[in-house]
């Protein structure tokens, strides 16, 4: 039986009047996890539910054994939003001193050089934010998240705008994070991203239409990519391989 990071059961979440998770249960390990889906079909909520910042309607969401958004899970779930979350009128040592501080991290200087090595940026240290390239930014956001070591990373589609360099060293890092011992959660509306995740979460209007490993998702429906594979799973071809 697998280690569980996450539980979700009977999730439940209403936006705006309309439901955008319904009943949903998700289980998810260690490792990297992809949850992939169309633009709106609920990725971005079910992530908040994860790090407890979504009001839900019912059900629940366990993390680490805890609640999740619960006080004993603040420093162990890291959260990078779609927003930028760092100062930019700050640099680089000054935001991590800042969060480190906010999030009561112990021997912050020791804390503050090891996740900037974590994500290559200890060149940057004493550079302003807001004068690093879009990719040095969003690196800035993902060692703010890994103060204090969390067991948990859930990261909101970071790879949006990043060139495929970028993108391919992200992926590195996730892995890296992952084989020390943090699980990653990563959302992408990009399919060929599937390819680089241990198991991946396939979503459609709030529902998970496949959970397994991506060889096991193109085997199951036939098919040679993870795009092919989700328009056969989403067309009911899926259940027939
Ligand atoms: N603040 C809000 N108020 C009301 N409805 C919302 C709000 N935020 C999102 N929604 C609705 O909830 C649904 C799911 O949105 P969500 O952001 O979770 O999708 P997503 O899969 O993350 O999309 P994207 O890939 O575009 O970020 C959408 O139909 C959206 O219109």
């Amino acid at each position: 039986m697998m280690k569980s990071i996450v539980e979700t059961r009977g999730l439940t979440v209403v936006r705006g009047h309309h439901p955008v998770l319904t009943d949903l249960d998700v289980s998810i390990g260690p490792g990297v996890t992809g949850l992939l889906g169309p633009s709106g079909c609920g990725k971005s909520t079910l992530l908040r539910s994860i790090v407890g910042v979504q009001r839900i309607e019912g059900g629940s969401v366990t993390v680490l054994a805890e609640p999740a958004g619960s006080a004993p899970l603040r420093r162990r779930v890291g959260y990078v939003t779609q927003a930028a979350s760092v100062y930019d009128d700050l640099t680089v040592a000054e935001n991590l001193r800042f969060f480190a501080r906010v999030l009561g991290v112990p021997d912050i200087a020791t804390e503050a050089a090891r996740v900037l090595e974590a994500v290559d940026l200890g060149r940057q240290r004493d550079a302003v934010v807001g004068e690093l390239s879009g990719g040095q930014r969003s690196r800035v956001s993902l060692a703010v998240a890994l103060l204090g070591t969390p067991g948990l990373l859930v990261l909101d589609e970071p790879t949006v705008g990043l060139d495929p360099v970028l993108r391919r060293d992200l992926w590195a890092l996730f892995h890296r994070l992952a084989d020390d011992g943090t699980a990653v959660l990563v959302s992408s509306h990009v399919m060929d991203e599937a390819e680089r995740c241990d198991r991946l979460l396939l979503m459609r209007e709030g529902q998970i239409l496949a959970d397994d490993t991506p060889a096991a998702i193109k085997a199951g429906a036939g098919a040679d990519d993870i795009e092919t594979a989700f328009l056969m799973l989403v067309e009911g071809d899926g259940a027939v391989a």
